[in-house]
């Protein structure tokens, strides 16, 4: 079964192979879209037309693609709010949410506040004409998933927004029922209650108020308990919105946050942990955001509902100790990167071919064998001179490795060398490690690079310069190339001897290291093979199964760098 969603009037025209009797209907979803279930069949006879592939739908309904296969539409969410100067709430949280979501964001701007996290110091609103000519640019060309409202300053703006859904249906719209900030000032003025009420809230797909919205929508009731929040999800329902959701962070006397989603049939009530942090700001248009961005994706109201409250709780948490702004009300962080910085106080700094001068691979076996710990290991290292670091611990327990490898990191970045972790990307992305190495068996370089991101360090073993020329298509950041000498530290491995690694060093765009059988007698000759590469020794036994992992260390930086003065 594929859902595949359109409007009547593009079913008919577009979709002419379809016969609608064939089709379930769910008008239940949405007001201006049909969402219509279609059998596997039908889906062909769609594709034949060269109308849509929705084979593609099939995978993510928003990634349609056309029939040339060329355009990959990415799912789409359009907020119309206001600037938040502060970039904790409003357009900006918006945007980052969407982003964080893997979603499109576009943006009608309504009003520019200016605010911090003591409060709303000024309000400008945006002039009607060009809050709508800015709506009609957008749904015109860019054809919107879904509408996500937050601050709408006047009635007229409200009223333009609707005609505007209506010449450019949407799938679905979230309303956000801003009128009062957190810090307590009014955003929307009590005129616009009486078009919430009667215009908008009927049109939305789901309403999300906090207990003070909802107690202005309804009037004024007193709402302090869960029992109350039901029945006013069901009240701000007979309004005319689809699903309403009522948040209950502010409910006094509860450890969890509460939240009553109702969807005009059944109540469900969502627990998550109240996260204890002054970083709250923004925390509504998030939830908002978050819960078009799902729809966007295609995902049921429920299910949508669900994963905002979980990535608000998560980024909530994440971000429960940064430090932003001099106010009651800090904002958070929407792409839970600010917390590594907060806590390490390490920003990486770039890869530089230099790191690779000497290289010290860990084997968990020789330290075992001489009765040291990886840390103990690793530390004797980095203070002989070692210049970037490797944990290769193949028979490692995955939560012991991890252990050891957020230990080595501490120790590695006191000193500013890098620490690589071999084979295992989930480790290395656990513990915020600088990289890692892989060989051609494991992970392609392109879906590592995705999941650790553009500043980590990747390295990748090859032994034939078709294989390095690879390496530097896919994005590596160096090479490790050998065995250059038999090793016994690596089973199977075939040797490639001076005269191929000097083959791979010429043919590579990107930095080599030198790897197999190196230690103290042969380091030299590797260093003078006469062309720019390798740019140092990658040795696991010459410093590892060793008694003085230090005393090793110093000896062959020494050895490297008598080497490299006689190369200069
Ligand atoms: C610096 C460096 N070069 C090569 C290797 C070998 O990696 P791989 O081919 O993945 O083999 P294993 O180390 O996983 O056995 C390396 N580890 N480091
Ligand atoms: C991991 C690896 N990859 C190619 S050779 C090798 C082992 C290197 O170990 P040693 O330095 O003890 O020869
Ligand atoms: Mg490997």
């Amino acid at each position: 079964m594929v859902m595949i969603y359109c409007s009547s009037q593009l079913l008919s025209t577009s979709f002419p192979l379809l016969n609608p009797k064939t089709l379930k209907f769910d008008a239940k979803y949405s007001k201006n879209w049909l969402p219509l279930q279609s059998t596997e069949g039908l889906v062909k006879g769609f594709h034949q037309t060269g109308v849509l592939n929705l084979n593609a739908m099939q995978e993510d309904k928003a990634s349609a693609v056309t029939s040339d296969g060329s355009k990959l539409r990415v799912p789409h969410v359009l907020t119309v709010a206001g600037s938040d100067s502060g970039a904790g709430a409003g357009i900006q949280a918006d945007l980052k949410t969407c982003a964080a979501r893997g979603v499109y964001c576009s943006t009608v701007i309504t009003a520019v506040t200016a605010q911090n996290t003591i409060g709303v110091q000024g309000v400008e609103a945006v002039p009607e004409d060009f809050v709508a000519e800015q709506l009609k640019s957008v749904l015109s060309d860019m054809r919107a998933d879904v509408v996500k409202t937050g601050m709408l300053p006047s009635t007229s703006i409200v009223k333009i927004l609707l005609q505007c859904l209506k010449e450019f249906p949407v799938q679905a719209l979230v309303v956000d029922p801003v009128m009062v900030s957190t810090s307590g000032d009014v955003l929307a003025g009590p005129s616009i209650l009486a078009t919430f009420r009667e215009e908008l809230l009927p049109m939305a797909d789901i309403v999300t108020p906090n207990l003070r919205e909802a107690s202005v929508l309804l009037g004024g009731v007193q709402l302090e308990t869960v029992a109350n929040m039901r029945s006013a999800a069901k009240s701000i329902h007979d309004m005319g919105p689809r699903n309403v959701l009522v948040k209950g962070g502010d409910l006094p006397a509860s450890l969890d946050a509460i939240d009553i989603f109702f969807d005009g049939q059944d109540f469900y009530e969502l627990r998550s942990s109240r996260v204890k942090t002054r970083n709250t700001h923004g925390t509504g248009c998030t939830l908002a955001s978050c819960i078009a961005a799902e729809l966007a994706k295609g995902h049921p109201m429920l299910t949508a509902v669900k994963v905002a409250k979980r990535y608000v709780e998560t980024a909530l948490d994440y971000s429960k100790d940064i430090v932003i702004g001099t106010g009651l009300q800090g904002p958070f962080d929407h792409l839970s990167k600010l917390k590594r910085n907060v806590h390490n106080a390490y920003v990486q700094r770039a890869f530089d071919s230099g790191d690779l001068f000497l290289y010290a691979v860990t084997d968990s076996g020789m330290n075992k064998k001489w009765g040291r710990s990886i840390t103990d290991a690793v530390k004797a290292a980095v203070e002989g001179g070692a210049t970037i670091v490797q944990l290769r611990e193949k028979d490692a327990e995955t939560r012991d490795f991890l252990e050891a490898a957020k230990a080595c990191l501490e120790i590695c970045r006191s000193k500013g060398v890098p620490l690589l972790i071999n084979d295992r990307v989930d480790v290395a992305l656990a513990c915020d490690a600088d990289g890692v190495h892989v060989g051609q068996s494991d992970m392609p370089t392109n879906v590592i690079r995705s999941l650790l991101g553009p500043e980590k360090i990747i390295g990748v073993s090859y032994k034939t310069p078709q294989q390095a020329h690879q390496a530097w298509i896919h994005g590596a950041d160096y090479i490790g190339s050998g065995g250059v000498y038999p090793t016994n530290t690596k089973a199977n491995n075939r040797s490639i001897g001076l005269d191929g690694l000097k083959t791979v060093c010429l043919a590579s765009k990107l930095p080599v290291v030198a790897i197999g059988g190196i230690g103290l007698s042969n380091a030299r000759s590797v260093m003078e093979i006469g062309v720019p590469n390798p740019k140092g020794v990658a040795v696991v036994s010459a410093l590892f199964d060793r008694e003085c992992v230090l005393t090793e260390t110093k000896k062959l930086y020494a050895v490297l760098m008598e080497a490299a003065s006689r190369v200069k």
